[in-house]
């Protein structure tokens, strides 16, 4: 039991109806993360992260169109419990999501101290008193005085309404915190302080992490793992050392190269082009458009391959039965 995986997601879906047609946000999904690890999503803008989320945490909107695949947390296979199940067993209690700009959902007219504890009163019927004192540790932890639990959210920052917010998905200790985009909307020194304390967050309660972020540099302090998404998909999931140092997806190397670095010589690099529509993404490699290595092969779509122990790409260049195919 000691090394199976905390979280195991196969051949993930979520496709949304509008107007205009199906947008495949998630289209296939699949990955692993132990107990006690930091995996960092990341893409640029549209890729599907946000999507990815809330396929994981049910907090679907109601255009959905197709819903597929399977996730298991520890032993439990979350896509077979009921809605009802899943808001009692695993909301909040084994698994939290932060959403994205979560910092101005808190309620306006309640005291900040009371929203941190209310899951503890709600799923775990603690007293008021016993809930509140618990706060007070997770507020703590997360680098807010204990001053501010009986202030409004009015009168925190916005660094301290974020981590208020971490304080509240903390508070029922749950084995997995989601965050989405949790420090993009703060100055560069308040993002550095928040990942210092979710790093101590980690240590300290053993949690495990999916961090949703387009912010390759932020991400990197936390991150034991990093998943890379492009058009719905993961094209690269990796240790993080491996993932910044020799990244091995074409798309992957092209996004390292566009990260201003302080010591580097050459400019940072833009990735030419557009990715693909999610209304009707291409049938081979979604990346094939934009990538300077495509060959033949890309017109089929690429299965997941396995380069080394945890390292996985979606790319037909690192499959021997595919060799000298241009790379
Ligand atoms: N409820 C919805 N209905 C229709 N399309 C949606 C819906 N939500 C998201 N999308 C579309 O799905 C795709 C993925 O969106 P998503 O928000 O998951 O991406 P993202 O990578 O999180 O982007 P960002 O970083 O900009 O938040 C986008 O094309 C988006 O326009």
């Amino acid at each position: 039991m000691g090394d199976a995986p905390l979280l195991r997601v196969d051949d993930l879906q979520l496709h949304y109806q509008t107007r205009q047609g199906v947008v495949h946000a998630v289209d296939g999904i699949d990955f692993e993360l132990k107990r006690n690890e930091a995996l960092v999503v990341l893409g640029e803008s549209g890729c599907g992260k946000s999507s990815l989320a809330k396929a994981l945490m049910r907090v679907l909107p109601r255009n959905v169109h197709h819903q597929g695949g399977r996730v298991h947390l520890g032993d439990t296979e979350l896509t077979a419990l009921s809605d009802e199940r899943f808001r009692r067993e695993v909301q909040w209690s084994r698994m939290a999501l932060v959403m994205q700009a979560s910092m101005n959902a808190l309620n306006p007219v309640v005291k900040v101290g009371e929203q941190v504890a209310e899951p503890l009163r709600v799923l775990r019927r603690w007293p008021r008193r016993q809930a509140l004192a618990r706060a007070a540790e997770v507020f703590a932890l997360v680098g807010i005085s204990t001053d501010f639990m009986t202030r409004y959210p009015f009168e925190l920052s916005g660094g301290m309404r974020q981590r208020a917010v971490l304080a509240m998905a903390l508070v029922a200790e749950p084995e997995l915190v989601i965050l989405d985009e949790p420090t993009s909307a703060l100055d560069v020194l308040t993002q550095a302080s928040i990942m210092n304390a979710l790093k101590r967050v980690k240590r300290e309660l053993g949690t495990s992490f999916i961090l949703i972020t387009h912010d390759v540099a932020t991400s990197s302090e936390l991150a034991d793992r990093v998943a890379l998404m492009y058009a719905g998909q993961l094209v690269e999931v990796s240790d993080a050392e491996r993932f910044f140092s020799d990244p091995a997806h074409p798309y992957s190397q092209m996004l390292m190269a566009s990260v201003p670095k302080l010591r580097q010589r050459s400019r940072p690099q833009a990735i030419p082009g557009q990715p693909p529509s999610l209304f009707e993404p291409p049938a081979g490699c979604r990346f094939a458009a934009r990538c300077p290595h495509r060959f033949a092969a890309c017109s089929r779509d690429p299965r997941a391959i396995r380069l080394a122990e945890r390292h996985r790409v979606r790319c037909w260049l690192h499959d021997d039965t595919q060799a000298g195919g241009g790379a």
